[in-house]
């Protein structure tokens, strides 16, 4: 098994997260098999595998949504079971379908992102609303605010669920196939909006997608790391050994789906 071998640097290229020797199994059968392989500040990470390799189970494992057999995940330099800033991560599931019937609107599940998981209770403040409003303008929904969730199309509501991620202006993004369901002009504007966030707002991501041509594009043809199935593509958002540019703005209200995109061509 091959071994992440890039160094972690002391200014802007911290570890994210971190895995070491980690190890997966249902009932019985490995699907992670002691994976070494470190996030860092400013990565961009693509995870690639066939269906089945394990790439949902490895994004729940790093959410503390399943435990690993064997081995440690640290986030931020934290080991996973004292971690308790989850604030500073936007999750995005696969397939959130949502019943019809689910009373919540656009804006309840988009503010619901800011409680987190030690906030449940929390009230709502003008600084929250005005995040909320920042996020749906971003993801070009202000329009759906106070339309129900469940009556939304799959892709408005996967839209719905980028805004809810970023609410909080994420300093890791983890996206499991976050364009799918999304006609593509809109996957377009998507990537071409991530790949922005990634270049000018200082935000780390892991992103899993079987849209190998924008994989390629930005990442490149050669991936950084294997693990059994699991493929990682990386790119750095700039020179590993140029650190100058560390205080970059970070405000969800630069940004917004574009109505236009942008040809995907590689930087
Ligand atoms: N709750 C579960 N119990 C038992 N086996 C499971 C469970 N969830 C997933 N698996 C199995 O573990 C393996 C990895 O599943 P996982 O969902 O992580 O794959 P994936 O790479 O995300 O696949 P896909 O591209 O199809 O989404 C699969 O063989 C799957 O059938």
């Amino acid at each position: 098994m091959q071994q992440s071998t890039r160094p972690a640097g002391e200014h802007c290229h911290l570890p994210v997260v971190s895995m070491q020797n980690v190890s997966f199994q249902y009932e019985q059968r490995t699907v992670i098999d002691r994976l070494n392989f470190d996030i860092l500040q400013r990565d961009f990470v693509g995870l690639i595998g066939s269906n089945g390799a394990g790439k949902t189970t490895l994004l729940k494992m790093i959410v503390g949504l399943l435990k690993p057999d064997q081995g440690e995940v640290r986030l931020f330099g934290t080991p996973l079971p004292q971690f308790r800033d989850w604030e500073r991560i936007g999750y995005v599931p696969q397939k959130n379908a949502f019943n019809p019937l689910f009373p919540a609107t656009v804006r309840e599940v988009v503010l619901s992102g800011l409680y987190g998981r030690k906030k449940l209770f929390k009230r709502i403040n003008r600084d929250d609303l005005k995040k909320c409003d920042d996020a749906l303008h971003a993801l070009r929904i202000e329009e759906l605010a106070d339309r129900r969730i469940g009556r939304l199309s799959g892709g408005q509501q996967q839209r719905v669920f980028l805004a809810r991620a970023l609410v909080n202006s994420p300093e890791l993004l983890i996206l499991d196939e976050p364009t799918v369901g999304i006609d593509s002009e809109t996957q377009e504007s998507f990537f071409h909006m991530i790949r922005h966030m990634h270049q000018r707002h200082n935000i780390t991501f892991l992103m899993v997608s079987h849209d190998l041509d924008m994989m390629n594009a930005y990442l490149g043809y050669e991936p950084a790391h294997a693990s059994g199935k699991l493929k990682f593509f990386v790119k750095h958002s700039h020179e590993l050994d140029n650190c100058a540019e560390t205080n970059l703005a970070h405000s969800l209200r630069d940004l917004r789906l574009a109505d236009e995109p942008e040809p995907l061509t590689a930087r």
